[in-house]
């Protein structure tokens, strides 16, 4: 199987205890897995060790087969990965929300008005276009967390890593988010303790324990 993510007995210590250990997962080409678990298990953790953000712990990440062995090797990759964090709030590097949404792509160099014009195309198809000009701070927490997903979408990265996305969205939001999320062909990994939005996403289940991740 050709994979996208592998994890090879990936364990984590934070400052006060060993959260997780022996961590083996493949995430195949465009295959689609959601990760459960019991507050504080350390689901979040294992998103950030996947999404580059800590490098403390033992074992073996590979991205597309590459063993990921240092910062530097991640750095080739980083614009293949599209992490959107449990808590969105200090991930704004824009104070409006069309600026924000802008801001890779202009960042790799495309024009102001071609990213402005993909910019309010996703707005639209994420169903926020009215946002375009509001402040980000100043939004409700599940507003702010449709701007991040906006923001990583846009740069179409081909792994999805995603912590708690349909936190705080109501319920014609979430349905929306779901459509979006089964009609994007790409890898994914999506943290959540919401079953029926799993349910509706993810064929595979995991469920993370302190030994170990188990199918379930
Ligand atoms: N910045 C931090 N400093 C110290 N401890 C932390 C930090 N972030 C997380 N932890 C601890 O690490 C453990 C795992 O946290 P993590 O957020 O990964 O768990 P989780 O499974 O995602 O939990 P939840 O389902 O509640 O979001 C917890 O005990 C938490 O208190």
């Amino acid at each position: 199987m050709s994979c996208s993510i592998t994890l090879k007995k990936i364990s984590y210590k934070n400052e006060n205890r060993q959260l997780f250990s022996n961590i083996d997962l493949n995430v195949g080409h465009q295959e689609k897995v959601a990760i459960i678990g019991a507050n504080g298990v350390g689901k979040s953790t294992l998103l950030k060790i996947i999404a580059g953000l800590k490098d403390s712990y033992e074992g073996e990440l590979q991205l597309f087969h590459n063993p990921i062995l240092s910062k530097k090797e991640y750095n080739k990759f980083r614009s293949d990965v599209g992490y959107l964090p449990q808590d969105v709030n200090d991930y704004f590097l824009c104070p409006i929300v069309i600026e924000d949404v802008m801001f890779n792509l202009r960042a790799k160099g495309m024009n102001k008005e071609e990213a402005y014009h993909k910019a309010i195309l996703i707005l639209e198809n994420l169903g926020i276009s009215h946002l375009k000009s509001r402040v980000i701070l100043e939004l409700s927490g599940g507003e702010q967390k449709i701007v991040a997903l906006a923001g990583i979408l846009i740069t179409q990265p081909k792994i999805l890593l995603l912590d708690e996305p349909t936190n705080a969205l109501d319920f014609n939001t979430e349905k929306r988010i779901i459509d979006i999320l089964n009609s994007i062909k790409k890898s994914m990994i999506i943290v959540s303790h919401h079953k029926s939005f799993i349910e509706k996403l993810a064929p595979t289940v995991y469920k993370l324990e302190k030994s170990g991740l188990e199918k379930i």
